[in-house]
């Protein structure tokens, strides 16, 4: 969705008085005459007095101006979209509610129909409608590629799709492609089928597993460079929906009416590689360990409570006051920029075939792993130059996440932001029952969490030692054998709420 000046010359022209048809239309609604027009701040319907006699119905029209579901005014920013029907115009606006607040949210509405002189000036003024004010910075309507999980969350992404998702992308011209995931890894398929170019961006309607199976089918391919930047959107209809909470995208319509306006922010991606057998994939969100894969994994059969599954998850951890042993090394940014991206690779026989298996993990297609030759090190329990253990060899929860938001309460990372370059490492040493409650009270206000420490990595690695745990990456099992990871910063784009301001990862909006 990039390059294009119409909209912008649209709204210019609409400055002109001479403009005439496409921006400035009058048509009749109840009997009374109202004229339409489109300017930069949106479109104005105001009612217009007619020289002849009013009539009843024409008074009755004026005097309940606020009744008829014709607003004075639409902002620019609340048009989703416009269709016609024969002469008539409804155009489609999402009205933001709670803007001050913590989750300033849309609710997409109708308005009444406009009656226009005739179906002509009606088409003309839906294009007029759906070139100024959806698909930013494009001439052409996006075409989307629309891949819906009927296993994501309670279940509801079908009919969401229907009825909140569909009406609102067709009012706003996009061109449709949608899909319904058959079984694990389909969506990947889909994507991974996708011509480079052939669409302007992917609505993924499910919840972050869908999300990170459509990242795999964006990546895990020899074109990948073509692909990385075609942007994805969480429409959440998962458990967790942790980049949607992350972006500002509360609420179905107000994700919807994100991907109408296509405002896009780059996005950080880690490589996670594996051994035996080598295995590679990409993480939007984070890697975890422990106390949170517990909770998530450990809940899997507390489905239909939706995302309060995971506080029940997290109480049980805190009673049964579980830890878990882990060798954790991390580089940091000064770290890399000391040691660079060389290092010697493993030495030992038995290292040797550890660094095999890393080198094979990192040649699956993909953009090229930086710190493969400190992996491999690593893989023979060598810390390369720059590198640090983590200190606490026992932990309860830890996460690397690169985004804020685990879900649309746990605010597990407050610092963290989705182009910082860097996955946000958390972790708390093994905690007392009320060291554990303050945590998770705190983590869901967004406060600072007593007993957490954090660091800022750039690459990792990771070796689980606990049994009774889980190796989680974006919300899906791996398998628990150790775990290399390395951010390419700014690698993908993502859809966000157009208020998100930049440089904040945590929902905060202007
Ligand atoms: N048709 C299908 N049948 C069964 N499972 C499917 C199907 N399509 C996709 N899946 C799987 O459904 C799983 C759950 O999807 P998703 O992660 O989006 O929902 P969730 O777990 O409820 O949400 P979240 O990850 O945000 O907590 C994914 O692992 C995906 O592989």
């Amino acid at each position: 969705m990039d390059g294009g000046t119409n909209r912008e010359a649209l709204l210019n022209a609409s400055e002109d008085p001479e403009a005439g048809g496409a921006l400035q239309a009058t048509g009749r609604h109840k009997g009374a005459l109202f004229k339409l027009r489109l300017g930069p701040q949106g479109v104005t319907i105001q009612q217009v007095e007619e020289k002849s006699a009013a009539s009843c119905p024409e008074i009755m029209a004026s005097i309940c101006r606020f009744n008829t579901g014709l607003p004075a005014q639409i902002p620019d920013g609340d048009i989703v979209g416009a269709t016609a029907s024969g002469a008539s115009l409804t155009i489609w606006h999402a009205p933001l509610t709670g803007a001050g607040g913590e989750r300033p949210s849309r609710h997409v509405k109708r308005t009444a129909s406009l009656q226009l002189d005739s179906p002509e000036a009606a088409e003309q003024a839906v294009r007029a409608l759906r070139t100024a004010c959806c698909w930013r910075d494009s001439d052409a309507p996006p075409r989307l590629l629309v891949v819906a999980n009927p296993a994501s969350g309670p279940g509801k992404a079908p009919s969401t799709y229907e009825k909140q998702v569909r009406p609102v992308l067709e009012a706003a011209g996009c061109q449709l492609e949608m899909h319904l995931t058959k079984a694990r890894h389909h969506a990947t398929e889909l994507v991974q089928r996708v011509a480079p170019g052939s669409f302007d961006a992917i609505v993924a309607i499910g919840g972050d597993g869908t999300t990170h199976e459509v990242l795999q089918g964006l990546l895990s391919r020899p074109d990948w460079d073509a692909m990385r930047r075609t942007p994805f959107a969480q429409i959440p209809c998962g458990s967790g929906n942790a980049l949607a909470a992350s972006v500002g995208l509360w609420t179905v319509d107000t994700a919807v009416h994100a991907v109408v306006k296509g405002q896009q922010r780059a996005f950080d991606i880690a490589s996670v590689l594996q051994q035996s057998p080598p295995r590679r994939c990409f993480s939007f969100l984070s890697i975890n360990y422990g106390m949170i894969t517990n909770l998530d994994i450990g809940t899997e059969h507390l489905r239909w409570m939706g995302g309060t599954r995971f506080v029940v998850g997290a109480l049980q951890q805190i009673l049964l006051k579980k830890k878990h042993a882990a060798r954790v090394a991390i580089l940091d940014h000064a770290g890399a920029a000391a040691a660079g991206t060389a290092g010697a690779a493993a030495g030992s026989d038995g290292g040797q075939q550890q660094g095999d298996a890393l080198a094979a993990a990192a040649a699956f297609d993909g953009p090229p792993v930086q710190h493969l030759a400190a992996f491999q090190q690593l893989a023979a329990q060598q810390l390369p130059a720059s590198w640090e253990w983590l200190p606490d060899s026992e932990v309860s929860l830890f996460a690397a996440s690169n985004l804020p938001r685990l879900d649309m309460n746990f605010h597990l990372a407050p610092d963290a932001s989705l182009d910082s370059g860097h996955f946000n490492l958390i972790w708390t040493p093994p905690a007392s029952r009320r060291q554990g409650l303050a945590v998770l009270t705190a983590s869901e206000k967004g406060e600072h969490m007593p007993l957490v420490k954090q660091r800022r990595v750039v690459a990792m690695a990771l070796e689980p030692l606990s049994t009774g745990t889980w190796l989680v990456v974006d919300g899906e099992e791996v398998p628990y054998t150790p775990l290399f990871m390395e951010v390419h910063p700014s690698l993908c784009s993502t859809i966000v709420a157009p208020t998100l301001v930049h440089g904040s990862g945590g929902g905060a909006h202007s």
